[in-house]
């Protein structure tokens, strides 16, 4: 390996309670193929989420739900072949760790040995401690994810704001309580009110990545196709766009289709 390589200092677990610690915010965005998490790595950001919205993103499924753990190995595989500095955190798939602790530990096994990734992410708390503390036992490092959790969409029904009543936000807190106490790393969490993710934020060590979750928390996640406004479909009031790419692939790939059905391309310079 190049010395160039080797000089991009890598991302721990560890350098992401430290940044909470020193104030430092943390950059969160997902990746799911090799030629987008090249550029995410190279651009700085802090954690890359190898997400099940691969599920909605990649695949163009209604919900998180139909992703499968192979699905997920592959996408995770692809992306940490990209990177040099990023932390890759890869999600548990729906149907992957919620029958037994035994059965989490083998998914979570199966994600770390075949793709080389660095960290795995749950949906839930006290509900599935057991399975996360079994992970954790491993020597695997676990994110949490609270407030809004996709894969449990059918309990709710809707993909509204969540804990905005009294006994859920107080739940929300004690799991994020006992996350901490657990022993994972970091948490999501997902469309909940700013005052209660600040709350949570402030009562734990832990960073909190918020996505829908205000100014209040230690980092910030959003899925990089939205962000990047590839669809202009989805339009969540949490979502900021840094681009058009939607309006501009459109453009570039009309303008493709005209040259070759004009002629126009190849040129002369274009062939051999
Ligand atoms: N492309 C993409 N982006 C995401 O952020 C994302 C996924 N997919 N898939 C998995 C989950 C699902 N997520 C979602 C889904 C919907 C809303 C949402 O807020 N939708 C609408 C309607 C909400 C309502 O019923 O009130 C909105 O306008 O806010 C937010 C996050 C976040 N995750
Ligand atoms: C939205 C983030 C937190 C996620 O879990 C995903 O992309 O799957
Ligand atoms: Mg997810």
């Amino acid at each position: 390996m190049s010395v160039a390589k080797k000089q991009y200092k890598r991302i721990t677990v560890k350098s992401l309670v430290d940044m909470k610690a020193n104030k430092e915010r943390i950059s969160m965005l997902t990746s799911y193929d090799f030629t987008m998490a090249k550029i995410v790595d190279k651009a700085g950001i802090d954690v890359i989420l190898v997400g099940d919205s691969a599920s909605n993103v990649m695949a163009g499924h209604e919900t998180t739900l139909p992703i499968t753990l192979d699905h997920m190995i592959y996408h995770a595989t692809n992306v940490v072949r990209a990177i040099n500095r990023s932390l890759v955190v890869v999600d548990l798939p729906f149907g992957s760790y919620q029958s037994d602790p035994k059965e989490a530990l083998r998914s979570a096994i199966r994600i770390m040995k075949e793709s080389g990734a660095h960290a795995v992410k749950l949906e839930g708390g006290s509900e599935i401690k057991d399975s996360i503390k079994r992970i954790l036992k491993a020597g695997i490092p676990v994110m949490g994810h609270l407030g809004l959790t996709p894969q449990s969409i059918y309990k709710f029904g809707t993909y509204t704001v969540r804990a905005k009543e009294e006994a859920e936000a107080e739940k929300l807190k004690e799991d994020a309580l006992l996350l901490e106490r657990l022993g994972c790393f970091a948490l999501v969490l997902e469309k909940v009110p700013a005052k209660l993710a600040e709350e949570v934020a402030k009562s734990i060590s832990i960073p909190v990545i918020g996505i829908g979750a205000g100014n209040g928390v230690d980092g910030q996640v959003l899925v990089i196709h939205d962000m990047l406004g590839m669809d202009h479909e989805f339009s969540p009031r949490f979502l900021r766009r840094y681009a058009d790419l939607n309006t501009i692939m459109t453009k570039a790939i009309q303008d493709y289709n005209k040259d070759v059905k004009s002629g126009d391309f190849p040129n002369e310079n274009e062939q051999y």
